[in-house]
């Protein structure tokens, strides 16, 4: 975690805005020790993009982990602490989520980072996976995910997780959580997400079948809240925040702890007991044969 701290998140201003400090809506100054020069200089290996508008208080983190941006070990801690950074930053009031990579908003988290490896490495993962989720779904900031690809399992996770979703109008790009499809189950709190989103039922059906829904059917079961051509996705991202960005921050803040601040204090009260489960879950010989076979069938284009 230290060395991605060390290695900076990437951020490059835009327009005539400036970045890390000034400019915030309601006048306030910030500027972070953490953005210093010497870390922008040296995040050519950023997994994700950090483009922060201080004129607006809108930053978009654009993943790029080519080629499918699964999220291992390594973006996941880029991913909460660039999360981190910028709620500390009171120039940023929100933050799009979207993917460089072209059709692909993020595979899931990385297959490898589960399949013949050591529990300790299983624990670190699963805690990485568990501090984002924690980061992103109680964050006290607006977050909309621009879904600009498909997203099955972990990606539809951190799509969930976001405030508002906008997918591209694709018939060919899909969004889910496939768990089931890989031999392998979603934990309670990825459930708890889904069925906050979509509902019990809906969520019943999903997991259990592992199901993955192209944008229209994504929309009419409100996994995802809107629609639009690809090619206007981040546009109509920025519209929306800024529709967002007209409710008091506070106001917004307190509601939307209200109604998640439950789920969170969930994994919160069992962070420990979880990745125990997690690790003697993967480590099974039966589930490393089915990660494994997924896996083959991957590489195969057979998936
Ligand atoms: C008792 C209860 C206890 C609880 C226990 C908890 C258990 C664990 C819970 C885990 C929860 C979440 C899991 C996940 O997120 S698992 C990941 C699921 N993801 C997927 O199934 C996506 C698989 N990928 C695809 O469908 C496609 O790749 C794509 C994303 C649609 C892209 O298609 P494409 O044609 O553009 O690219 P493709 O050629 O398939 O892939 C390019 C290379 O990338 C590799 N790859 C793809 N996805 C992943 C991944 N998720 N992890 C690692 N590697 C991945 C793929 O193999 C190709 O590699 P190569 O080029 O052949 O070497």
């Amino acid at each position: 975690m230290a060395a991605v701290l060390r290695r900076g998140i990437k951020f490059i201003s835009f327009g005539s805005s400036q970045v890390f400090s000034g400019g915030c809506k309601h006048g306030k100054t910030s500027t972070l020790s953490s953005f210093s020069s010497s870390n922008r200089n040296s995040s050519s290996s950023s997994k994700i993009k950090v483009d922060l508008d201080s004129s607006t208080g809108i930053a978009v983190m654009k993943f790029q982990n080519p080629p499918v941006n699964s999220m291992n070990l390594e973006f996941l801690t880029e991913f909460s602490i660039g999360l981190e950074k910028l709620e500390l930053d009171k120039s940023c009031r929100g933050v799009i989520l979207t993917s460089a990579q072209p059709k692909i908003f993020s595979a899931g988290l990385d297959i490898l980072d589960m399949y013949g490896k050591t529990p300790e490495h299983y624990e670190e993962f699963w805690r990485a996976v568990q501090d984002m989720w924690l980061k992103l779904y109680g964050y006290s900031k607006i977050t909309i995910a621009a879904i600009n690809g498909s997203s099955p399992a972990g990606g539809c996770l951190v799509s969930m997780a976001s405030d508002y979703r906008i997918m591209a109008d694709n018939p060919r790009y899909r969004i889910g959580l496939n768990e089931t499809q890989l031999g392998i189950v979603a934990p309670f709190w990825f459930k708890d997400t889904m069925v906050n989103t979509v509902g019990h039922r809906t969520t019943e059906l999903s997991l259990q079948f592992g199901l993955m829904y192209s944008p229209s059917d994504a929309l009419k079961i409100g996994l995802v809240d809107q629609l639009v051509p690809e090619e206007n996705i981040l546009s109509t991202a920025t519209e929306t925040m800024t529709k967002w960005l007209d409710i008091p921050d506070h106001a917004r803040e307190i509601s939307k702890s209200m109604l998640r601040k439950p789920t969170v204090d969930r994994l919160l009260a069992s962070r420990d007991a979880d990745i125990k489960n997690f690790v003697s879950f993967i480590a099974k010989d039966s589930i490393q044969k089915s990660l494994g076979l997924y896996l083959t069938m991957l590489k195969q284009r057979k998936v």
